[in-house]
């Protein structure tokens, strides 16, 4: 187990009991090393086993099996040192306090000394010091709990789906406030449903699917990844095997609809293939968008792990 990793979870299991008395396997095998300063986000559809990872990482709940550890240590022993922090998404707030009442009593509750107005005016929250919780919009109330996850200063903060249910310019705040503080070096985990938050604020993104990473790699790379072009065409499925000979690094990235969509760097040598050596009917070439990478790995491997 690697010490100097902010997370290190390894062939992580969590089931929980379903109606009926059937299980529900959460959580299948999940493995992820975060190193520190890293901003990681976490991305996967409704159900994918994000918030259960996340539990175990915060110590919240423990693995079936598998191991967590933060900075080195127990989940719960990081947490109570303080080094770990986190904003859920609901819950945790007092209507009738202000804002800056409600950053001040948690603060006077942690042992370290924060600045109470550094970090409000880092979690963007210093002008609306004086309003009533039960006033605050969502994405305020969601600024507010990042500050207070600030408070003891911790190395790893994570943050599970913080901006579900504001608006575009909510979200921006959120995460331009977000984005600031942690370039002083924090690392940062955040689940979410958003392919653009991921892109626009992860230095790297784990997508999670039907309890499984399914993939991880730096944002440009699963950008990159993502945009290459896909090349379709009706092709029997025999012929598989035997593209797959010429072009090793050939990807089969879904079958629908009787047509078969194929991924190559080089897209154009594998259309121009298609069309002089096999009996290829109708080929297209189109661009990949994240978007569509997102809904067939994610659905994959639902599928496979079925
Ligand atoms: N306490 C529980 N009891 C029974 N089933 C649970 C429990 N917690 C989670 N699950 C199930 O485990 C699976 C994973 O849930 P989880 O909340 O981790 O997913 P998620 O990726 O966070 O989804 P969402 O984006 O909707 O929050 C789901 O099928 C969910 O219904």
């Amino acid at each position: 187990m690697n010490s100097a990793l902010a997370i290190s979870a390894t062939q992580l299991t969590k089931s929980f009991a379903g109606p009926k008395g059937a299980v529900v396997e959460a959580v299948k095998g999940v493995e992820l090393a975060v190193q520190p300063g890293e901003v990681v986000a976490f991305l996967g559809p409704n159900g994918a086993g994000k918030t259960t990872t996340l539990d175990m990482i915060l110590g919240l709940s423990s693995p079936d099996s598998g191991e967590v550890r933060v900075f080195g240590r127990e989940p719960r022993k990081a947490a109570r040192d303080g080094r770990i922090a986190a904003v859920m998404q609901t819950g945790g707030l007092m209507d009738d306090f202000t804002v800056a009442e409600t950053v001040g009593i948690v603060a006077s509750l942690h042992n370290r000394n924060s600045d109470v107005d550094a970090v409000m005016a880092r979690a963007d929250i210093a002008d609306i010091a004086d309003r009533k919780v039960s006033r605050c919009s969502g994405g305020e109330q969601q600024r507010l709990k990042f500050a207070l996850a600030l408070l003891p200063d911790p190395d790893l903060i994570v943050l599970d789906e913080p901006t579900a249910g504001m608006d575009v310019e909510s979200r921006r705040t959120f995460w331009a406030a977000m984005r600031a503080d942690a370039r002083h070096g924090r690392t940062v985990l955040f689940a979410t449903h958003y392919l653009e938050e991921a892109d626009a604020f992860a230095d790297r993104i784990v997508m999670i699917a039907g309890g499984r990473v399914v993939a991880d790699g730096s944002t440009a790379a699963i950008r990159s990844q993502a945009s290459r072009r896909v090349v379709s065409a009706q092709l029997d499925e025999a012929a598989v095997p035997g593209l797959l000979r010429v072009f090793p690094d050939l990807e089969v990235v879904e079958r629908r609809g009787g047509r078969i969509y194929l991924s190559l760097p080089d897209s154009d040598a594998l259309a121009r293939h298609l069309l002089t050596s096999t009996r290829a009917r109708d080929v297209e070439i189109a661009a990949h968008n994240l978007e569509d990478a997102f809904v067939a790995l994610t659905s994959a491997t639902l599928t496979a792990g079925k």
